[in-house]
């Protein structure tokens, strides 16, 4: 397929991270070549792209977790590959990442475990002002003030995202990465998850990555959408334009019938917060 141009230059806008001529390689498999995008300061980017089209290999590339192959990453101006101690430090004080999965401790309770960035960034706080502020983080993310002290296994799968957000915040980064958040959860249960983090956005001014195959959520809360496919950001723009994009894949993901149904939803009804 010929390449087209994207829809929205990247050098627009005030980019709070910058990726420029992205290359990852896992042997002969290229999962990124050239890969461009920019992630505007206050925004809900949505990351969109068939399974295995390499969402999670640029995340985990942004947040420094994956050093590429080649190309540059920059956050909040920092070199997302530098290894100065400084620089590391900076961008994991930025930047707030709910894992797919969670990826809580299962030993220890949701308190300890948002406790885990404040005490390895901030082990100067007294314990009790520590406890204070994860209990903020746990109320915020919507969960009841009894989480806090329960494991990770005494909770739902809707509660445990709560406390993955609830420790993704606990250093207040203004940027926040999340991996399919609302995969697993049922449609009310999502929808409310949906209205959390567009509700936290808004009031914390949050940069926000969005991974997601969740339709809804596209339509619910995401002011651009980036679609990934052929090993680059095909197109980066708002749904109304990405949905008149005339590329095979954009117009059976946004157009098929899950996409009309979406779209006709619109923004769903939030449910009850603590799903
Ligand atoms: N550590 C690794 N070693 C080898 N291959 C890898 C590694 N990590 C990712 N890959 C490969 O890179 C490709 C992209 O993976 P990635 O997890 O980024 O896809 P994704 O778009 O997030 O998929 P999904 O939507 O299914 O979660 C896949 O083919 C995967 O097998």
């Amino acid at each position: 397929m010929a390449r087209q141009a994207p829809v929205t230059n990247p050098g627009e806008g005030d980019a709070i991270v910058r990726v420029r001529g992205l290359v990852n390689r896992f042997g002969a498999q290229v999962v990124h070549q050239d890969l461009d995008l920019d992630l505007r300061r206050g925004e809900i980017l949505g990351v969109v792209g068939g399974s295995g089209s390499g969402k999670s290999v640029l995340m985990r590339s942004i947040i420094g977790l994956r050093t590429p192959n080649a190309g540059e990453i920059e956050v909040l101006g920092v070199d997302a590959r530098s290894e100065e101690p400084a620089d590391r430090s900076r961008i994991e004080r930025s930047t707030g990442v709910l894992f797919q999965d969670g990826a809580l401790f299962s030993s220890l309770t949701v308190g300890e475990n948002v406790q885990v960035p404040l005490k390895e960034h901030h082990p100067e706080l007294p314990e009790s002002l520590r406890y204070e502020l994860a209990l903020l983080k746990v109320k915020l993310a919507g969960l009841p003030a009894d989480a806090i002290d329960k494991l990770p296994s005494q909770l739902s799968g809707g509660m445990r995202k709560r406390a993955g957000l609830a420790r993704a915040l606990a250093l207040d980064p203004p940027l926040l990465f999340l991996d399919e958040p609302t995969a697993g959860l049922d449609p009310i249960g999502a929808a409310a998850f949906d209205h959390l983090i567009r509700t936290l956005q808004q009031a914390l001014g949050l940069t926000v990555f969005l991974i997601t195959h969740d339709l809804d959520t596209l339509y619910a809360i995401c002011d651009r959408v980036a679609v990934l496919a052929e090993r680059r950001i095909l197109a980066v723009a708002p749904l109304a334009e990405l949905e008149r994009l005339p590329h095979p894949w954009v117009q059976e993901y946004f157009n098929g019938p899950r996409g009309r149904a979406a779209r006709r939803a619109g923004a769903r009804t939030p449910g009850d917060a603590s799903a």
